[in-house]
């Protein structure tokens, strides 16, 4: 096996016990130990006298042991320890707490420096519970340096990380190999990886980590962006595709719509109307906050190709989007004559079978459905427009495998996270975007407000208020990221307290994952239709759904959710032309809780949403261990380093290009490098 992929329970000073504390950070590999960077570091380069020494300050400093270490009982359970030191400029005392063993450490006469927060009282002056070395052999440069500090688990100390760190880098850091094409590293002025991960931990000057730093900063975000364009490159963004034709009926379809078009809307459409036009195969995003109106722009694309004489799939991430998405189009086109059908895992094989003859044979012009419409046994006709409406659900895998049910269709994905610009850029680099900015006229701000959890039976009341005027409700149970039948269960709970206790004489249904199909759709019909007045459910409501009567949303736990998520939440509400609410349920008491739910209150554009919350969360848990498969960053901010982004950027397009499935010898360790990383995605779609 390879050094550096041996585990770490090989290495020198790691128990069994050690190995699972190590693990507990996620270190699992040698690799793993020293792609684990220090959280800040220390300056212990400044060394201090006795003399000049200020109250509080951390600092270090040379002495000399001049006296016998005195031990004291304060309590029960508290001894300290006192050993007397000296400089040439003065005495001090170093003080230690219920540490028996440094009785046995320290003699007199021995030389230390030791780095330690420091105390003065009166005349004494006090380093407490120092770090400190007994200078033997040592160097100074050994301990007098720039410390690195990691973050660290109960029962690991930063003593065991330094001395694991350093045991590593001095017995593996030979058989540590750039990964990095030289040219690259050339171009860029990258130091190479054993200097970067010599400095990082160990740093030999300032500049020197700043240097470490900036090179594994450009690789993290190098493999992140080289892994996405790959996993990516099979939409290829120069194929020749369908040039559909400029149809006059679709200037009647837009003009008679309930609506006018807004200006975004319209020029969203002509952008991909533009796309639809020409030759080329259409790769496009359609980002807009909540409530936008994407949808309507989706459909008439549609009927575009349907004009053309072509056919369209429109894939939803829930059952429940699939089905409204389905009863829209319908409404919408059916008129015109577009045969509509829906594909859901609810309907029954005859019916199923029924419909994919007609889809085969081109009766039906626009299947709508889940992933049901990307299975082997769905086959187009003609399929000329291919819409996903992804909300990050979506693999590229799966917009692949749509986009091949017809002759390079045209493609365009729909997604309601705001996903702030430079993060768009890395996750879509491979489609054109465009960004609806604006709402529809007449709606009304959402008021949002942060309440804690003793203020439930006011909100309970406002609810039921709102509710005595006609209106609807939503109530959101607490986020479960581990498992959706233990969300299920407290969304049951939730229900059976509030039908018991609080609204027992109004119509309450119950919404969640584990519900069978038909069920959820028979729910979200009754609630559309007026015929239930509260809706509690899990975020299986999160996406799309669109009941322009309901004007509360609750959220239980909101501390739970993501920003982005909330914001997609909230956007349930506030759809028709009535004063809406949003309530979040706030357990939490951390200063990053109240700051995130302080932004829900002030702010109701997604986009300064998204960025605030990428920027304090970063873009794992953004986008929820659910629905991603980005590796974490490590070291690399996708909003600090934006320069280093857009610098890796065209390198990585440089690298493909040249060399589009990296076969080239100079790039076989950036390969390598690529495929530990994104293991599993990339066997996905089996580069
Ligand atoms: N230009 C417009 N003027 C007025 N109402 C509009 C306009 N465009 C869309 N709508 C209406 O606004 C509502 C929201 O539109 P739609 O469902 O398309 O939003 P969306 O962008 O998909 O939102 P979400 O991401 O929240 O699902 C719908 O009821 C739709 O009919």
């Amino acid at each position: 096996m390879e050094p550096l992929r041996q585990s770490v329970q090989y290495l020198k000073g790691v128990g069994p016990k050690k190995q699972k504390l190590l693990q507990r950070l996620s270190v699992f590999t040698v690799e793993d130990l020293v792609y684990t960077f220090p959280r800040e570091y220390e300056d212990r380069r400044s060394v201090k006298t006795v003399q000049g020494l200020v109250d509080g300050e951390k600092t270090s400093l040379y002495l000399e042991v001049c006296g016998n270490i005195q031990e004291k009982n304060i309590r029960k359970r508290l001894k300290i320890y006192n050993l007397p030191v000296k400089d040439a400029t003065g005495n001090a005392q170093l003080v230690f707490y219920n540490t028996p063993y440094i009785k046995q450490v320290f003699h007199i006469g021995d030389k230390v420096f030791v780095h330690g927060k420091v105390k003065i009282d009166f005349f004494t002056v006090q380093i407490l519970h120092p770090e400190y070395h007994i200078i033997k052999e040592e160097q100074p440069q050994d301990f007098q340096q720039i410390m690195p500090i990691y973050r660290l688990t109960d029962g690991l100390t930063q003593k065991d990380f330094y001395s694991l760190q350093k045991y590593v880098l001095e017995h593996y850091i030979e058989q540590i190999e750039e990964f990095l094409p030289e040219d690259l590293l050339k171009n860029n002025r990258l130091c190479d990886l054993v200097f970067a991960l010599r400095n990082i931990h160990f740093p030999t000057s300032s500049q020197n980590l700043r240097i470490a730093k900036y090179r594994l900063i450009f690789e993290e975000l190098l493999i992140l962006q080289l892994g996405l364009l790959l996993t990516k490159g099979q939409l290829d963004r120069n194929k020749e595709g369908i040039a559909f034709n400029k149809m006059p009926q679709l200037e009647d379809f837009i003009n008679q719509l309930p609506f006018r078009l807004t200006e975004a809307q319209k020029k969203v459409l002509d952008e991909i109307e533009e796309d639809m036009e020409s030759n080329m195969v259409m790769n496009r995003l359609v980002q807009g906050d909540v409530g936008s109106g994407k949808t309507i722009i989706a459909i008439i694309a549609l009927y575009k190709a349907i004009l053309n004489n072509y056919q369209g799939a429109f894939m939803a991430p829930t059952e429940i989007l699939a089905e409204q998405h389905y009863e829209t189009i319908r409404s919408l086109l059916g008129p015109f004559g577009v045969r509509v059908a829906l594909l859901s895992g609810s309907i029954t094989k005859k019916n199923k079978e029924k419909l994919l003859t007609e889809i085969e044979t081109g009766q039906i012009n626009i299947v709508v459905g889940t992933h049901a419409i990307i299975q082997e046994n769905v086959r187009f006709h003609r399929l000329g427009l291919a819409i996903t409406d992804e909300q990050h659900r979506f693999g590229v895998r799966q917009r692949v495998m749509l986009s091949n049910k017809g002759y390079n269709p045209d493609i365009l994905v729909m997604t309601a996270t705001p996903i702030p610009r430079t993060l768009a850029l890395i996750l879509y680099g491979d489609l054109d975007i465009s960004i609806i900015d604006q709402l529809p006229p007449g709606r009304k701000v959402i008021e949002t407000y942060c309440v804690d959890q003793h203020k439930r039976k006011r909100i309970y009341a406002f609810v039921r208020k709102q509710i005595q005027e006609g209106r609807q409700a939503y109530i959101v149970c607490p986020l479960i990221e581990e498992s959706e039948s233990i969300e299920a269960k407290s969304a049951i709970e939730l229900y059976e307290e509030l039908t018991n206790e609080y609204f027992q004489d109004m119509r309450v249904g119950l919404l969640h994952g584990k519900m069978k199909s038909n069920e959820k759709e028979k729910l979200m019909k009754a609630f559309k239709a007026g015929d239930i007045d509260i809706l509690v459910s899990t975020t299986v409501i999160e996406v799309g759904v669109n009941v322009p009567n309901a004007s509360v949303m609750v959220i239980e736990n909101s501390e739970r959710f993501g920003l982005a998520q909330l914001h997609q939440l909230r956007g349930r509400v506030g759809r028709g032309s009535y004063q809406s609410f949003c309530i979040l349920i706030n357990y939490g008491k951390n200063s990053v809780t109240l700051e995130r739910m302080k932004i829900m209150e002030s702010s109701t554009d997604g986009f300064v949403i998204a960025e605030k919350d990428l920027s304090l969360r970063g873009p794992g848990e953004f986008f929820g261990t659910r629905q991603h498969g980005l590796p974490e960053l490590k070291i690399a901010n996708l909003f600090k380093h934006i320069k280093i982004l857009q610098q890796v950027q065209t390198e990585a397009k440089k690298i493909l290009s040249e060399d589009p499935e990296l076969l080239l010898e100079k790039n076989k360790g950036l390969k390598k490098k690529l495929l530990d990383t994104f293991q599993e995605k990339i066997q996905e779609i089996g580069i």
